[in-house]
């Protein structure tokens, strides 16, 4: 693992500008995304630049069961305020939340990276390490899935929305094994609160308990951190 740390998330958008970038100069077509507040400035520093997307793919990592586009609160919504409105992409991919047959939809996504195999994987993590809606104990041999959220991970994400009840329990995931299976990853993390998450998944073992420490298994992984993020780490990065 490469661990970039910066002053803050502000110039850290900086640096995932960048890993946007080199991935686009060595030829990469097929990005896969991600939500939350983590990505945020990686996203305005490429909706600053020049980089051009009208050739590529984008695939998003998850969405919520139950939850239309058109709500605020849906990640198609909020990549369209963040990127897709400002620097478009040929293709871009999300699952459907409102799918009648869940089966089928996690079907039909895993299709859709099994044809476009991903270049660049952003990723974000949550307090409990989970990548995507990847849980603590989850397989990590896993595809496309629905995924119950923890308790923790409702609580963490009630602050987008008006209620906590509001807040969807399940989402489609990509799973492990598809993110394992993307040519470099770019995990970010910021704040004090990932302190904990970001030490475990560098410098602990590898365990299903932990779903980022997976990412030690992979051969192309940078993970950009801000000093918050990196306090709890033992070693010098
Ligand atoms: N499914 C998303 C993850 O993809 C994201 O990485 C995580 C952290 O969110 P944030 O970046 O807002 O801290 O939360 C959610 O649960």
């Amino acid at each position: 693992m490469k661990v970039i740390i910066t002053k803050d998330q502000k110039a850290a958008g900086v640096e995932g500008y960048k890993v946007f970038a080199d991935a686009i100069k060595n030829g990469a077509k097929v990005f896969g995304l991600a939500t939350g507040s983590t990505p945020v400035t990686t996203y305005e520093e490429i909706v600053k630049s020049d980089l051009d997307f009208s050739n590529s793919t984008s695939i998003n990592l998850d969405e919520y069961v139950g939850i239309s586009p058109d709500n605020d609160q849906s990640y198609k919504y909020f990549m369209n305020e963040h990127l897709f409105s400002k620097k478009p992409f040929k293709n871009s991919y999300l699952p459907n939340g409102l799918a009648e047959d869940p089966e089928a939809e996690t079907v039909r996504y895993n299709k859709i990276i099994a044809d476009n195999p991903i270049d660049l994987q952003l990723l974000g993590i949550g307090r409990n390490a989970h990548i995507g809606f990847n849980e603590p104990g989850t397989s990590t041999e896993l595809e496309t899935h629905v995924a119950d959220l923890t308790e923790s991970t409702i609580e963490a994400n009630a602050r987008f929305f008006e209620h906590v009840e509001d807040v969807p329990k399940q989402a489609y995931s990509m799973g492990i094994g598809s993110i394992m299976k993307s040519k470099k990853i770019l995990l970010e993390a910021f704040g004090e609160d990932k302190a904990d998450a970001v030490a475990k998944m560098i410098e602990g073992p590898v365990t299903k308990d932990v779903p980022a420490s997976i990412l030690q298994k992979h051969d192309d992984v940078v993970v950009l951190i801000d000093e918050a993020a990196a306090s709890k780490l033992t070693q010098k990065y």
